[in-house]
C-alpha cells in the first residue's frame, strides 16, 4: 500500500491491473490443466494411420489406452502399423486393435468405414475420429499437371476429411445417440498445415485443399452446437514439416524454389508432431499448432474462428503482422532472386511427374526394412530418393516405345507383380486424371513393370487393391543387385585401361569369372535380347535409356565410343548415355555441356526413363557426366538411391549438394550438407581424368581443357611411373567396384528381369575395361601417349 501510494497509483486501479493479471495467466491455461480429450478405453478411429504422423498418433494413444481403428490404403503397411500399435498398448489384454482399408479420396467411402468400425465396436461408434489421411504434389502453377495434381490433392485432402466428417457426424448426432449435455464429447479432428496459414511458392496443388479445411471446421464448429445433447468438439492440427515418406513423395515433384523457402523450417519427425498435436487436442484447442512458428502463423490469421485463447490469441494477433511486414519482404526477395540467378522457371517440368502419380500406385510394392520401426528410418529404407519416372508421351521414350518394350519383356510382367486388372486393363490406372490415350496409359504402365522405383513408391497414390498383400517379398529394391560402374565410367572417358598383365591376381580371376557368367548369362536371354534389339532399331534415333545403349549399340562395332573423337563435351557424352534431346536452359546446364565430359551416365536401374524436362535434372545429368567423384559418397548414394551410379560433385555448383541428389530434389537431402564438405577424390589422381585431377578447383582450366583425357600424355604428378600396368587396377577403389561388381553378379537371380539389368551394366564394364586394354596395348606399339595419365603438372589438386 505504502508503495502504491508513495507512487501514487489509486488503488482501484491497482486492484484491476492485478485482477487482468491473474485473468491473463488463468486465460493462459495455466491453472487447472484438465484433460480435455482423455482417450482411455475410448475407440479412436485414425485415417492415414499406416505411416507418418497418423502412424504415430495411433501408436501414442494407444500407449493411453484407447481402442485404436487404423484406415489407410495398403494392407501390408497397415498390418504392420497394426503391430507397432498393439505393441505400444498400455493395457493390451482389454485395449482392441483393428484396421480397416479404405481409399479416402474415394467417392463416399467413409459411410462404410464407419459401419465397419461401428460393427467391430459392438454397434458403437468410435468416440474421436482423426482425419490424417492426405498428400502433396508441389508444383508451380503454371506447371503442366497442376490442375489434375490440385484435384487430386482435394479429392484426397478436402474430400477425404469431409467425407470422413459427415459420416460421422450424421452419427453422433443422429437423436437416437444423444447422450446428453454433461457427456465427454466426442472429436472430430481435421489435419491441415502450417500452409492453411501461410502460404508459400510451389504448394498451390496443395495448399487450397488445407485451407478448405479450416472453412469446414469453422463451419462445424458452429453447427455442432445446434446438438447440446450430442456434444461434439471440433480441432484442427496444422503440422508444419513431417519427415516422413509423404515428405520424400512430395519432394519429387517440388520446385526448387519451395525447396529453398521452406528449407528453415525446422523438420520434426512424425513422433514429435503426432505428440504435440495430442498434448493441444488434450489442452482443449480448436487449431492445435505445434510450434512457436506455428502458433504465430495461427494467431495471425484467426478472423472470425473460434480462439483458444481469446486474450492471448488476441494479443499475438496483433504483433504477427509486424513479423510478416518483413518476412513477406524478404521471401518474395528470396524468389526475385530465384529467377534472377536461375532463370524462368521450367514449366513442362512437371507433367510427367504429376501424370505418373496414380499410376505409381497401381503397382504391387514391396516394402524393404520393415523390421523397422520408427518411420522416419522406414521411409528412408524403403522408399528411395530415386526421381526416376516413365517419360511424358513427349519426352523421353514414347509410350508406344515403352510399350514395345513391354512386348519384349512380356515375362517381366508375370514376374513383377503387375496387377491382373492393370494387365488387363491399363487405361484404368488413369482414370483420375482422365488420361484418356490407350497407348500413353500402356505404355506408361509398362514403364512402371520396369521400374522397381516405381514398385516400392507404389505407394503413392493408389488403388488400394493393387497394393494389397504384397508383403515385402519379390523386387525388394534395396535386396536387388545392381552393379556399381562408377569404374566403366571413369574408364569409359576419363582413365586409362590395364593390360591384362599387370591386374591383380585376384582381380584378374574375377574379371575372367565375371565374363564366364556373363557369357552364360547372355546365352540365356539372347533369345529376349534378339527381339529387344528388333524394337530397338525402329527407335534408335529416339531417346534411349542407357539399359538400351549398353544392349544394343555398344555393342555394334562402329559405335563404340573408341571409334569416336575423343574430345567429348559433356553434352556429347550425355546422347553417348543414351540421353538425347536435351533441353540446355539454365547457365549452370550451359556452361557444364560445354565441358569435357568425365563419364557416361550409368542409371542404377537403366530402364528407367529419366525426366529431363526438368531443368534441374538437366544440371544433375551434366554435373554426373562432368563433375568429379566425391571423396565419400553422401549418403543418399552410398544408400544407393538417385539415378545414377556414382556420387558426383561439381565444385561450388548445386547447393553443394552431389548430381543425384540434385537430380528432381534440387539437392535438399544431400548429406553433403551435413558436412558442407563435397570433396572429390584428389587421393585417386589414377582413375581422375587429367582435365580435372589436377585442375577441379579452377573452373578456367576446366574450360578450357584441350583435348580429351585418354589422349593425354603423363604428367609430373604420376612420378615418371606412368607404366600402363597397373596404374588403374592396383587401384583399391577400382578393386573394390570390381568386386562389388562380382559378388552382386553371382548373388543374381537369373531367372529374372534384374538379371538383365546386372548382365547389360555388368557387360559394359567388361567392354570398358577390354577397350582400354587394347587401346592401351595399341598405343603403347605405337609408341602414343598413355590414357589416364597427365599432360599438366597436377600439383595443385592432388
Ligand atoms: N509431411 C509433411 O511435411 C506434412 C504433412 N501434413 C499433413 O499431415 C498428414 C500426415 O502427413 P505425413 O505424416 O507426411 O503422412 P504420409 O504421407 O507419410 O502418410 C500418409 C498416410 O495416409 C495414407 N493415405 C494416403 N493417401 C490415402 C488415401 N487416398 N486413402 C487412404 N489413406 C491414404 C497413407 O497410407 P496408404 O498410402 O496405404 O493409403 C499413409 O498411412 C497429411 O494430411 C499431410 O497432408 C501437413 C504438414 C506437413
Ligand atoms: C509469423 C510467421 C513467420 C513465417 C515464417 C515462414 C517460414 C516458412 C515456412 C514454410 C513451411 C512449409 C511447411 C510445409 C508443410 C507441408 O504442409 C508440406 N510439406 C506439404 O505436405
Amino acid at each position: 500500500m505504502d508503495t502504491l501510494q508513495r507512487l501514487g497509483i489509486p488503488l482501484p486501479i491497482a486492484t484491476g491491473a492485478l485482477g487482468l493479471v491473474v485473468a491473463l495467466i488463468a486465460a493462459m491455461g495455466l491453472f487447472g490443466r484438465k484433460n480435455h480429450m482423455p482417450v482411455e478405453g475410448r475407440t479412436v478411429l485414425i485415417t492415414g494411420a499406416s505411416e507418418g504422423m497418423g502412424r504415430s498418433a495411433a501408436i501414442q494413444l494407444a500407449a493411453k489406452g484407447a481402442h485404436i481403428i487404423l484406415v489407410a490404403r495398403n494392407v501390408g503397411r497397415l498390418e504392420e502399423a497394426l503391430a507397432d500399435v498393439k505393441a505400444a498398448a498400455a493395457s493390451p489384454s482389454t485395449q482392441r486393435f483393428t484396421y480397416i482399408s479404405a481409399d479416402v479420396s474415394e467417392h463416399e467411402y467413409a459411410s462404410r468405414v464407419v459401419a465397419e468400425a461401428i460393427a467391430w465396436n459392438g454397434g458403437r461408434s468410435p468416440d474421436i475420429v482423426w482425419c490424417v489421411a492426405g498428400m502433396s504434389t508441389p508444383l508451380l502453377w503454371t506447371d503442366d499437371g497442376a490442375l489434375a495434381a490440385a484435384r487430386r490433392n482435394m479429392d484426397v485432402n478436402y474430400f477425404g476429411s469431409a467425407d470422413m466428417s459427415r459420416a460421422i457426424l450424421r452419427e453422433w448426432l443422429d437423436p437416437a445417440n444423444s447422450t446428453g449435455p454433461g457427456a465427454e464429447p466426442k472429436h472430430i479432428i481435421f489435419t491441415a498445415s502450417v500452409l492453411a496459414l501461410f502460404a508459400i511458392v510451389g504448394y498451390g496443388p496443395y495448399t487450397p485443399s488445407k485451407w478448405a479445411l479450416r472453412g469446414l471446421a469453422d463451419t462445424l464448429a458452429m453447427e455442432v452446437n445446434l446438438y447440446p445433447d450430442n456434444p461434439v468438439k471440433v480441432h484442427v492440427v496444422y503440422p508444419a514439416t513431417i519427415v516422413s515418406p509423404g515428405l520424400e513423395r512430395e519432394n519429387k515433384t517440388k520446385p526448387a524454389i519451395t525447396l529453398e523457402l521452406e528449407k528453415d523450417d525446422p523438420p520434426e519427425t512424425p513422433d514429435t508432431v503426432a505428440r504435440r498435436a495430442i498434448a493441444g487436442l488434450e489442452r482443449g484447442e480448436y487449431f492445435v499448432a505445434l510450434s512457436f512458428l506455428g502458433n504465430l502463423m495461427r494467431c495471425g490469421v484467426m478472423g472470425g474462428s473460434p480462439r483458444n485463447n481469446w486474450v492471448w490469441d488476441t494479443l499475438v494477433g496483433w504483433f504477427v503482422p509486424v513479423i510478416y511486414f518483413f518476412v513477406l519482404r524478404i521471401m518474395n526477395g528470396q524468389v526475385r532472386g530465384w529467377t534472377k540467378t536461375h532463370g524462368h522457371p521450367s514449366k513442362s517440368a512437371a507433367k510427367a511427374t504429376y501424370h505418373q502419380e496414380p499410376l505409381r500406385g497401381t503397382v504391387s510394392i514391396s516394402r524393404p526394412g520393415t523390421s523397422m520401426t520408427s518411420s522416419v528410418i522406414r521411409s528412408q529404407r524403403g522408399r528411395s530418393n530415386k526421381v526416376t519416372k516413365p517419360g511424358p508421351p513427349q519426352r523421353g521414350r514414347t509410350p508406344r516405345q515403352v510399350a514395345a518394350h513391354l512386348a519384349a519383356h512380356d515375362d517381366h510382367a508375370h514376374n513383377h507383380g503387375l496387377p491382373d486388372d492393370l494387365k488387363a486393363d491399363p487405361g484404368s490406372v488413369f482414370d483420375d486424371v482422365r488420361m484418356g490415350a490407350d497407348d500413353y496409359a500402356a505404355a506408361a504402365a509398362a514403364a512402371a513393370v520396369m521400374d522397381t522405383d516405381l514398385t516400392e513408391d507404389a505407394h503413392g497414390e493408389a488403388e488400394a487393391e493393387a497394393d494389397m498383400d504384397d508383403g515385402s517379398g519379390a523386387g525388394a529394391p534395396s535386396g536387388m543387385p545392381h552393379v556399381d560402374l562408377t569404374a566403366a565410367n571413369i574408364l569409359a572417358n576419363g582413365g586409362a585401361g590395364p593390360p591384362a598383365t599387370a591386374m591383380s591376381q585376384p582381380v584378374q580371376e574375377q574379371l575372367q569369372e565375371m565374363q564366364q557368367n556373363l557369357a552364360h548369362a547372355h546365352q540365356q536371354h539372347q533369345h529376349s535380347h534378339q527381339h529387344q534389339h528388333q524394337q530397338q532399331h525402329q527407335h534408335q534415333h529416339q531417346h534411349q535409356p542407357p539399359a538400351q545403349m549398353g544392349a544394343s549399340q555398344q555393342m555394334q562395332p562402329g559405335h563404340q565410343p573408341m571409334d569416336q573423337p575423343m574430345v567429348k563435351t559433356t553434352e556429347e557424352l550425355a546422347r553417348d548415355s543414351g540421353y538425347g534431346e536435351l533441353n540446355v536452359e539454365s547457365a549452370l546446364a550451359k556452361r557444364l555441356a560445354r565441358e569435357p565430359g568425365q563419364r557416361l551416365a550409368q542409371q542404377r536401374r537403366p530402364e528407367q526413363v529419366l525426366n529431363l524436362a526438368r531443368r534441374s535434372n538437366v544440371e544433375a545429368l551434366f554435373a554426373h557426366i562432368a563433375g568429379e567423384p566425391a571423396r565419400v559418397p553422401c549418403k543418399n548414394c552410398h544408400k544407393g538411391h538417385g539415378p545414377w551410379t556414382s556420387c558426383i560433385v561439381v565444385d561450388g555448383q548445386m547447393c553443394g549438394s552431389c548430381a543425384n541428389c540434385w537430380f528432381n530434389a534440387s539437392g535438399a537431402r544431400c548429406s553433403f550438407h551435413e558436412t558442407r564438405n563435397p570433396q572429390a577424390v584428389p587421393q585417386h589422381p589414377a582413375i581422375l581424368p587429367a582435365t580435372t585431377a589436377g585442375l577441379a578447383s579452377d573452373p578456367t582450366y576446366r574450360f578450357a581443357a584441350p583435348t580429351h583425357p585418354l589422349l593425354q600424355s603423363h604428367g609430373s604428378a604420376m612420378g615418371g611411373v606412368a607404366h600402363s600396368g597397373g596404374l588403374l587396377i592396383n587401384n583399391p577403389l577400382l578393386q573394390q567396384m570390381v568386386n562389388r561388381a562380382m559378388v552382386e553378379v553371382r548373388a543374381a537371380d537369373k531367372a529374372t528381369r534384374q538379371l538383365i539389368q546386372i548382365e547389360i551394366a555388368a557387360k559394359q564394364l567388361a567392354l570398358h575395361i577390354v577397350e582400354c586394354e587394347e587401346m592401351v596395348n595399341g598405343q603403347e606399339q605405337a609408341g602414343g601417349p598413355v590414357p589416364g595419365q597427365q599432360v599438366m603438372g597436377d600439383d595443385s589438386g592432388a
